[in-house]
């Protein structure tokens, strides 16, 4: 079955004056995903966000969530998206659930949903506590029980870890993990590090210079990446080797003794070396080396730059 994506964006652009940050920005969340949006500095990932938001106005295309047009349903649409863009704006000298309380009050939201979404951010404990007290990780997690308020179906979160420390970071991760898998919710999430996106999210859009250069499963990033292995051989003359061995024309000499080549399979491999047994050349060591994530994450924004 097909569900509609709880975020489209279709040829999205923006530009701050003459100067253009988004070039036709095609995203896709899927309902029930942690998406992150990753890139560098400055790709644009907030002023994407903001538009998703209503906070901008796109220069052209069009933001759909829920699958509705936001320009004609604005309202009704924000009504069931919460968000984290900056630093919440919190009352230091209140405690927790004052500062709760005075948002709900706002927005006219029934009373329980004070101790509901305290109780969902894991602060019951600290409510009663001066926020001034509070480490940036409860700050944040603060700000997500704003967020989370409206009971929305949909969170958007512009960088959450940021200024977090790992036990920070990791405790955000779980409380995220537990709103997407026990609450339902739908996330989208921006950040500049692969390395905490690939640990909470299940989807990933990478955005550089305003365009997006991947998008899809996290899965799919990850095959992506299988499939950058090179093999690197250890052999006596680099340039002999490639020269006798069909097998070794696409090659890279990348010392006199050192060739890579892109990894296939292991029969491949097998093969390779007996090849090279065969033509009387030596074999030093033979061994598979497997970009990272954030290497395929760096190779995806170089190359785009570069275009
Ligand atoms: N108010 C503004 N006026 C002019 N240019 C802006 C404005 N806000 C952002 N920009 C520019 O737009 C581009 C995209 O910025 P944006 O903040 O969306 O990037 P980002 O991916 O969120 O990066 P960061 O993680 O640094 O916030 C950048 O080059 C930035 O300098």
């Amino acid at each position: 079955m097909h569900t509609v994506p709880l975020v489209e964006t279709t040829n999205l652009s923006f530009q701050f004056g003459e100067r253009a940050v988004l070039h036709g920005l095609g995203l896709e969340v899927p309902a029930g995903s942690i998406y992150g949006f990753l890139g560098p500095n400055g790709a644009g990932k907030s002023t994407t966000l903001r538009l998703l938001l209503g906070l901008l106005r796109p220069g052209g295309g069009t933001v759909r969530l829920f699958g509705h047009e936001l320009a004609r349903h604005r309202v009704a649409l924000l009504s069931r998206v919460g968000a984290l863009i900056e630093n919440p704006s919190l009352y230091d000298h209140l405690t927790g659930h004052e500062n709760v309380e005075a948002t709900r009050r706002l927005r006219g939201l029934p009373a329980a949903r004070t101790a509901a979404v305290l109780a969902q951010v894991g602060l019951s404990a600290s409510a009663h506590r001066p926020v001034k007290g509070y480490s940036l990780g409860m700050k944040q997690r603060l700000g997500l029980a704003l967020a989370l308020l409206p009971d929305p179906d949909l969170l958007i979160l512009d960088e959450p870890t940021n200024g977090l420390d790992p036990a920070g970071i990791s405790d955000l991760r779980l409380l995220l993990r537990q709103l997407r898998e026990e609450h339902g919710k739908t996330i989208l999430l921006s950040s500049h590090l692969i390395g905490e996106v690939e640990k909470v999210a299940t989807h990933v859009g990478v955005i550089q210079q305003g365009r997006l250069v991947f998008q899809g499963s996290l899965a799919a990033l990850q095959a992506r990446q299988q499939t950058q292995a090179e093999l690197v051989l250890e052999t006596a003359c680099a340039a002999t080797c490639r020269s006798l061995l069909p097998a070794l024309a696409a090659a890279q000499v990348v010392a006199a003794g050192t060739l890579r080549v892109p990894f296939q399979s292991r029969e491949h491999t097998a093969a390779l070396a007996s090849a090279l047994v065969a033509a009387g050349q030596p074999v030093f060591s033979l061994h598979c080396e497997q970009p990272t994530l954030e290497d395929t994450f760096l190779h995806l924004t170089e190359t785009a730059t570069a275009q």
